[in-house]
This record gives structure tokens, C-alpha cells and sequence, in this order.
């Protein structure tokens, strides 16, 4: 194994004074680390240091609004002044509790969906080095929580819940100013589709639009509702755009059947023999247009499994969009999902074939009666099969593909992932990309809570 540093983020704790939090994505963000150096292994984890954690901490209860929660009005003019404070942002939660990523500069942010939930750690004591400050003037309150990073560029979402729409940014490395390539209109409904993740190919960024949209409304409700800040429009219809990366036009907007995802795999630009491009494919882990997901998601249904399977299908969903004018797109399962359990959800691919013809994914997967995610899967999309790693109660964490350096096949790499065991242990496991066989697993001294999103920082 190559030296380096696995960073992993996600909710951690769900508990402050003596009150708890319901969600999964309510909870404080954990950052862990696994470092790898000379074949051996050095993990470590800490609480980020955002403003909604420490003002949680020291006054022993919720002072700003995390994903379902939020903190209760002492009296009616505290309530007014908090509805000021919801659309100036100011009581919005900077818990960057959603993923990691290393930025084309060497920084390290932690993220999440409200843009002021952007931190910089240092990846080797995962210390809280202060806020990711966006210096240009864009304004708005949220973005993707999956922005497109990689050496050259920082490309995301910022949703217009005003005007409903999203405008593409990008920002280079070494900056901290994101400038618009372009902007997507909202072909229908009240407010544009959540976008937690979006893919891009070599040339195109594809914007989907989402039935799942946001809900103003919901913002102001006190208690969480069935689909929390979202409302379901099965009537508004659902859409993909596909923008040019260079020019910021959109060059398809088609309608698709309804798609419920949190999480784009990849994507990529489908060419005739001339070379032309007829069609992008983008592959989604879809929840078959189902949002009960959402709440399956709270902590009471992921801590009361009792043998009983509740987990909703999942499949991998591959949009077809055509680049011919043509007005509607397809979407269809990738693979027979029984090849996966018929769940899927937290993926990763080998990064250098980003954008690009791909054959492998990496997620979590189902092994029936679950839950929860409890597997890890290996999609081959190219023979539509799928390799499977599962142990008794245990519950892996994304699988995170990192490529050998020097390799030339897709799969030549390691897979790693952090599992949770039944009786509250927990280990780091790694997985040959090839075979996802087992290659070593290293005990934690004590257990981790589940985790969502990660990245690798090479040594230098
Ligand atoms: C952990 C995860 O995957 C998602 C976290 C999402 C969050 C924290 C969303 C927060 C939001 C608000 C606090 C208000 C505005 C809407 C929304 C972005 C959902
Ligand atoms: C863990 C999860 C979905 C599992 C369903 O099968 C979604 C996480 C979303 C945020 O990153
Ligand atoms: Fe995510």
C-alpha cells in the first residue's frame, strides 16, 4: 500500500445535554483518519470545530438548524428574529458534516450543504484550521455537497431557490473565487430538485433536476416533516440538462422518468464512428423514484433493525440523454440489482477515469434481510455483474477505490472502507480492486459511528 492518508467525514454525534438528535444527517462532524506509511497503519479522530458544534457544546444545546433539527424559539420575538436570521443564513448550520475533499492547492475542506459549512483541516492532526471563506460575490445560502474536485479545478452547484435554477461554478486552485460558467433554468415546479450530487463528462457538466425539490416552506417549520426541507412534485416531472463545460450553454435539456438519488457515480460522452458525441450516459445510485429512503435514514429505523427487511430497492441507474435535440432521456437499471442486493448507495470510482468510459463501481450494497447498506459491491458494468463482500452484522462505510500508482487497469488498486461490527468494534478493511478479496484489516482500539464521504491525501 502506497503512503498516505485515507480522510473520511460524516455525522458523529447525535447527542448534546440531554437531548438527541433523530436524523443521520443531523449528527457533529467526525473526521477519521488512516494513515499508511511502510506497511503499517496509524488511525485517528476528532470532532470538526464548526461554530454550530462549539455553540452546542458550550451551551449544552442546539443554537442553529442542522438538517432536520432546529433550535426551539424562547418566545415569539426570538421566533421572528430567527425567521431574519434563516434568510440571511445566520442560523443556518456550518456542521460540514458530508464529505472531505483535497482542493488542486494542497487544502484540505470538510463540506456540507450550507455553503458557510465549509472548514479547512489540516490532514495530518485533522486540527479545525478556520472557515473556507468564498471571496467572490455569488451569494446564496446552499450548494452541491458533492462539488467535482480534482487537481485542475472546483466545479458545484449553487441552487437559485428564488428563481429556481442552479448556476455552475467553478474555482481554480490556489483561489477562492468560484466564477459562473453558466446558468440552468428549472424546467418546472416551485423550486429547483435537490442536487446532494451531480456528474460531469470530459467536455459537459450534467445538471439534473430532481422531483425531490427544495421547500421554503419546510425551511420554516419548527419540526422536521415527512421528506424534511424537501417536498415530493411527481407532477413537475423530472429533468436532466447537460451544459458545455467551455462555453456555459446547454446543449440538451430532456425530460426523464422519475429518479429519486443522493449520489452520481460518473459520467461520460457516448461517440459515433465519426467521433461525434451522440449521447451522455450518467450513472446514479436510484432509489426507483422512492423517497422513503429519506426516513429510513432516521436513527430509530437504522438502530431497531430486528431481522425484518425494510431497506427500499436501489439499482444503478444509468441516464441515457441524447445530444440529437430529441426531448426525452432514458433511465434504466445498468445492472440486474440483484446482482447488489438490490441496494445501492455510497459510491466511488477509480478517479483518474472521472468523466470519462468507465467499467467499475465501488458502493454499498444489500445482503438481505437489512436495513441499512450491510455489503460491498463491485459493479462491472461492462459484463453487468457484480463481486460482493459481506460479513454478519457488520455495516462498511463507502468503499474508497485508490488507484496503484503506476497501474494501468482500472481495478488496479485498493478498496478501503471502515467497518462497524455487531458488538460495537469496528476495523479498517482493504480490499484488492481487482478481486475484492480481503487484503488486511486493522482492529480500532474502540468503535467509530458510521461515516459518509471521504478522500486520500498522497504523502507529498
Ligand atoms: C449529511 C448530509 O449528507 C446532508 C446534510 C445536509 C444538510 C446539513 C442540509 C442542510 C440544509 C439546511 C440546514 C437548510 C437549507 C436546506 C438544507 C441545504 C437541506
Ligand atoms: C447512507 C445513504 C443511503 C443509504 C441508502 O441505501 C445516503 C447518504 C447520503 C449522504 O451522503
Ligand atoms: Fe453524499
Amino acid at each position: 500500500m502506497q503512503s498516505g492518508t485515507y480522510l473520511r467525514n460524516g455525522p458523529g454525534l447525535w447527542r448534546i445535554g440531554n437531548y438527541d438528535f433523530r436524523h443521520l444527517f443531523d449528527g457533529y462532524a467526525t473526521l477519521v483518519k488512516l494513515h499508511f506509511e511502510n506497511g503499517r497503519l496509524i488511525a485517528g479522530h476528532r470532532q470538526i470545530e464548526s461554530e454550530a458544534y462549539k455553540a452546542a457544546k458550550k451551551n449544552k444545546k442546539l443554537c442553529y438548524r442542522e438538517f432536520s433539527e432546529v433550535p426551539k424559539s424562547d418566545n415569539f420575538l426570538a421566533y421572528v428574529g430567527e425567521l431574519a436570521n434563516l434568510f440571511s443564513g445566520a442560523s443556518l448550520t456550518d456542521n460540514a458534516n458530508t464529505g472531505v475533499v483535497k482542493l488542486g492547492d494542497g487544502r484540505v475542506v470538510c463540506l456540507t450543504e450550507t455553503q458557510k459549512g465549509s472548514i479547512v483541516i489540516d490532514p495530518n492532526t485533522l486540527d479545525t484550521l478556520g472557515k473556507f471563506e468564498y471571496s467572490d460575490t455569488l451569494g446564496g445560502l446552499i450548494h452541491s455537497a458533492h462539488p467535482i474536485v480534482t487537481d485542475k479545478e472546483f466545479l458545484t452547484l449553487l441552487p437559485d431557490l428564488v428563481n429556481p435554477g442552479y448556476l455552475v461554478v467553478s474555482m481554480k486552485p490556489g483561489t477562492n473565487e468560484r466564477k459562473v460558467i453558466g446558468r440552468v433554468n428549472c424546467r418546472h415546479g416551485p423550486a429547483p430538485g435537490w442536487v446532494h450530487s451531480f456528474p460531469v463528462t470530459e467536455h459537459y457538466i450534467v445538471v439534473p433536476e430532481m422531483p425531490l425539490r427544495y421547500c421554503a416552506q419546510n425551511l420554516l417549520k419548527a419540526e422536521p416533516t415527512p421528506l424534511y426541507k424537501f417536498e415530493w412534485h411527481p407532477d413537475s416531472k423530472a429533468f436532466v440538462h447537460v451544459m458545455c463545460k467551455a462555453s456555459g450553454k446547454i446543449v440538451a435539456s430532456v425530460e426523464v422518468p422519475l429518479f429519486v438519488t443522493f449520489h452520481f457515480i460518473n459520467a461520460y460522452e457516448e461517440v459515433d464512428e465519426d467521433g461525434r458525441v451522440t449521447a451522455i450516459m450518467a450513472d446514479c445510485c436510484e432509489h426507483n423514484a422512492d423517497t422513503t429512503i429519506l426516513e429510513k435514514l432516521k436513527l430509530q429505523n437504522l438502530r431497531s433493525f430486528d431481522g425484518k427487511d425494510v431497506l427500499p430497492d436501489a439499482r444503478v441507474g444509468r441516464f441515457i440523454i441524447p445530444l440529437n435535440g430529441s426531448p426525452y432521456g432514458k433511465l434504466e437499471a445498468a445492472v440486474d440489482p440483484n446482482e447488489h442486493g438490490r441496494g445501492i448507495d455510497m459510491c466511488s470510482i477509480n478517479p483518474k477515469f472521472l468523466g470519462l468510459k468507465y467499467r467499475y463501481a465501488y458502493a454499498c450494497g444489500a445482503q438481505r434481510p437489512c436495513n441499512f447498506p450491510n455489503a460491498l459491491t463491485k459493479i462491472d458494468l461492462v459484463n453487468k455483474r457484480a463481486k460482493n463482500w459481506y460479513e454478519e452484522g457488520a455495516v462498511p462505510s463507502e468503499p474508497f477505490f485508490v488507484p496503484r500508482p503506476g497501474a494501468t487497469e482500472e481495478d488496479d488498486g485498493v478498496v478501503i472502507s471502515m467497518i462497524s461490527q455487531k458488538n460495537g468494534g469496528g476495523y479498517a478493511l482493504l480490499l484488492d480492486g481487482s478481486t475484492f478479496k480481503e487484503i488486511a484489516r486493522a482492529k480500532f482500539p474502540y468503535g467509530l459511528p458510521y461515516g459518509l464521504h471521504g478522500c486520500w491525501v498522497p504523502k507529498h
